[in-house]
């Protein structure tokens, strides 16, 4: 069995993207690029620049109120939205907030070959095992690619997130916390199910993150 990763990459021009994937790609099974770090004139060069790649790509363009660095408007957003499913990455990572708001952008995305990736961050804590369930059932309706994570405040925290595994029925499911007490979380996720945990390639871009190398390492204790 091998244990996957997803390096995330926040480079913030298409040429700098292009080489730090290049180095991703050569170390991880796939690579999540943060394309709201670029501005938004920059993405369609950098989508024609890393298009050759698309088949191992995470494409990600998070809002500020989602915690990522988006410079544009919602109207602005959904349309580069619309633009990255036309290049058909591996997947592409919509927060469920957004889905939920735009029933225009999710028929729209229906009508592309586009593998939809769900998503809700809690960047302040962990919620009840109740509100989780409920959530990802909730998420469920968009795809069965759910990605749910949270802000580990305690053990305990992170283990009710790896509680949600076996509640997942037919979903592939990314469940893990963020933070010091969420670190076990995003080893242990792959154990459970997880198709690949999200790691850095040295600095990491979320509270938490290993280095691709570290996983690396753990992960070859078992083969
Ligand atoms: O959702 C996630 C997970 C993440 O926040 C992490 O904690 O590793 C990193 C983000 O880039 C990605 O979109």
């Amino acid at each position: 069995m091998k244990y996957k990763t997803c390096v995330s990459i926040a480079e913030t021009t298409p040429t700098k993207t292009k080489k730090t994937l290049k180095i991703a790609l050569s170390k991880s099974d796939f690579v999540e690029v943060r394309l709201d770090f670029l501005k938004i004139s920059q993405i369609p060069e950098a989508l024609e620049l890393i298009k050759k790649n698309l088949n191992r790509i995470v494409c990600t363009l998070r809002p500020k109120t989602e915690g990522g660095k988006f410079s544009g408007n919602e109207k602005e957003r959904i349309a580069i939205l619309k633009l990255i499913a036309e290049y058909n990455p591996y997947l592409l990572d919509v927060e469920f907030n957004t889905l939920k708001k735009n029933s225009d952008l999710v028929k729209y995305l229906k009508t592309t070959k586009t593998k939809l990736l769900v998503s809700w961050h809690d960047f302040k804590k962990t919620p009840n095992s109740s509100e989780l369930k409920k959530k990802i059932n909730q998420m469920g309706k968009f795809s069965s690619n759910v990605k749910i994570v949270s802000t580990a405040k305690s053990t305990d925290d992170s283990t009710r997130m790896l509680e949600l595994y076996s509640k997942r029925g037919k979903n592939n499911l990314i469940a893990f916390a963020m933070g010091d007490y969420g670190r076990i979380s995003r080893i242990l996720c792959l154990y459970l199910g997880s198709p690949y945990t999200y790691v850095s390639l040295g600095k990491a871009i979320a509270p938490g993150q290993f280095s691709v190398d570290e996983v690396k390492k753990i992960t070859n204790l078992k083969k």
